[in-house]
């Protein structure tokens, strides 16, 4: 195991009440002493984070790996490649894939193939339903057993009141959580961008925001009678926002996610990109007024967590018209950027907050210890700068695909290094395989 010295950078864990300049020595995996002018043990890797800050490890709780079957879009490798390069030390893994993840074998099989080929950790989600085709409930508890750390339906809304609730009966038993992709398809229709003002003058069909907030609403009052954990996926609209506070406040065990495209873009990236489909994804980018309540909801702790929601599609299935292109953009590589540059410059919130929406929730809403910046902690640890302007550049990402409507643009603040369970995995936004 490799011993590596981060010196004299700004360790910032709020969770643990650590904010120093110091330096940060892992030996084995774990963090072995924080202390003022530690030396560099023989042979050991050494990183200057002056002026950087150290943080916790940051995980993403919504990512598409596409694996099993879709591996013409992303595989485990150049997944985790991503995740690590975006600052990311561990992904949730959404189930939506050919086959899609509805039994323990293939949790265990997931389970294995990230130790072989993983560049960061990876927790995998099961199915809510077989084949999440909204009928028959999933082998829950055989998928909890083998390592599912979440169950979703994800891609899919689960269509029937009384199915989402046996699942959330079922799920309580583990203290799993029942993430849910919220929508009405009968509303929702064949939509393929948010129903408003630009939908009708660009003459493209819409989603209402309606169709997330119905199932919202189902699911908050679900699980205050189950008392169940609901997990609300990348929420989009203000409503949204307002029935997740109303479910708080109520005592629900709701959490939300909002993801850096909706906090960024709305819906006049549709004309404005001039109908580029990687303005084109499941929410759609909804109005002003939606994306300012998504900021609040950031602020106020409405919203738990920050979440990509990356999901890459081949060039093919992108590159046709509008109506046509599949739903998804990837989000792993820009993620950081975006909120430095988005959130934490412009001062929506403190970089404490991030770091809570970025690393430590995440972490306690799939039942995992938060990576800590503290002696014998593990170390998970995700290095910022938050002066480096850079420009987003499709050739320099590790994805397999380039669907991001975030190509050519230039932020402030980036991962400057990412280190899984004691490994460096990149530096400099550059991933480091072996
Ligand atoms: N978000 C998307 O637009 N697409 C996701 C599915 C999903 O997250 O609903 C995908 O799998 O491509
Ligand atoms: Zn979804
Ligand atoms: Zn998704």
């Amino acid at each position: 195991m490799s011993t590596l010295l981060i010196r004299n950078g700004r360790l910032l864990d709020p969770a643990s009440r650590v904010d120093r300049v110091a330096d940060l020595l892992v030996v084995g995996g774990r963090i072995r002493a924080i202390g003022t002018d530690l030396p560099a043990p023989e042979g050991a890797a050494v990183i200057d984070a002056t002026g950087k800050v150290v943080a916790p490890g940051f995980i993403d709780v919504h990512v598409h790996l596409r694996v099993p079957g879709q591996e013409y879009k992303e595989d485990m490798r150049t997944g985790t490649a991503a995740a690590v390069r975006g600052g990311f030390v561990g992904v949730v893994c959404m189930p939506n894939t050919r086959p899609v993840v509805d039994s323990a074998p293939l949790v265990s099989y997931l389970v294995d193939l990230a130790a072989r080929e993983g560049l960061c950790r990876v927790w995998p989600t099961g199915a809510i339903t077989k084949g999440s085709k909204g009928e028959e409930l999933a082998e829950i508890g055989e998928m909890y057993e083998a390592g599912a750390c979440a169950i979703t339906d994800d891609g899919r809304p689960v269509d029937r009141a009384e199915t989402m609730r046996q699942a959330m009966i079922y799920a309580s038993q583990f203290d799993l959580p029942v993430m849910d992709h919220c929508e009405d398809k009968s509303l929702s229709g064949s939509g393929c961008m948010h129903e408003g003002r630009v939908s009708s003058a660009l003459g493209l069909k819409g989603i209402p925001s309606a169709s997330e907030e119905v199932h919202v609403a189902r699911n908050i009052l679900l699980a205050l009678e189950t008392g169940a954990r609901v997990h609300i996926q990348h929420l989009s609209s203000r409503r949204s926002v307002d029935l997740v506070r109303w479910g708080k406040a109520l005592g629900a065990r709701v959490t939300a996610e909002a993801t850096p495209h909706h906090f960024t873009l709305t819906d006049q990236a549709v004309a404005d990109m001039a109908y580029s489909t990687n303005t084109k994804m499941n929410p759609p980018l909804r109005e002003e007024a939606d994306r300012q309540a998504i900021l609040e909801g950031i602020a106020d702790g409405t919203i738990d967590v920050i979440a990509t929601d990356h999901a890459p599609h081949h060039i093919d299935e992108k590159d046709v018209e509008y109506p046509l292109a599949a739903f998804g953009i990837t989000g792993l590589e820009t993620a950081v950027g975006l909120a430095l540059d988005r959130l934490v410059r412009p001062g929506v919130i403190s970089l404490e907050q991030l770091i809570l929406l970025m690393s430590t929730r995440p972490a306690q809403l799939i039942r995992r210890t938060p990576p800590a910046l503290t002696e014998g902690a593990e170390a998970d640890i995700t290095i910022l700068d938050l002066d480096r302007t850079w420009t987003v550049r499709a050739e320099e990402m590790a994805s397999k695909s380039k669907n991001s409507p975030f190509i050519g643009w230039t932020l402030t603040g980036a991962p400057h290094a990412t280190v899984v369970g004691g490994r460096l995995r990149m530096l400099e936004m550059k991933v480091i395989a072996e």
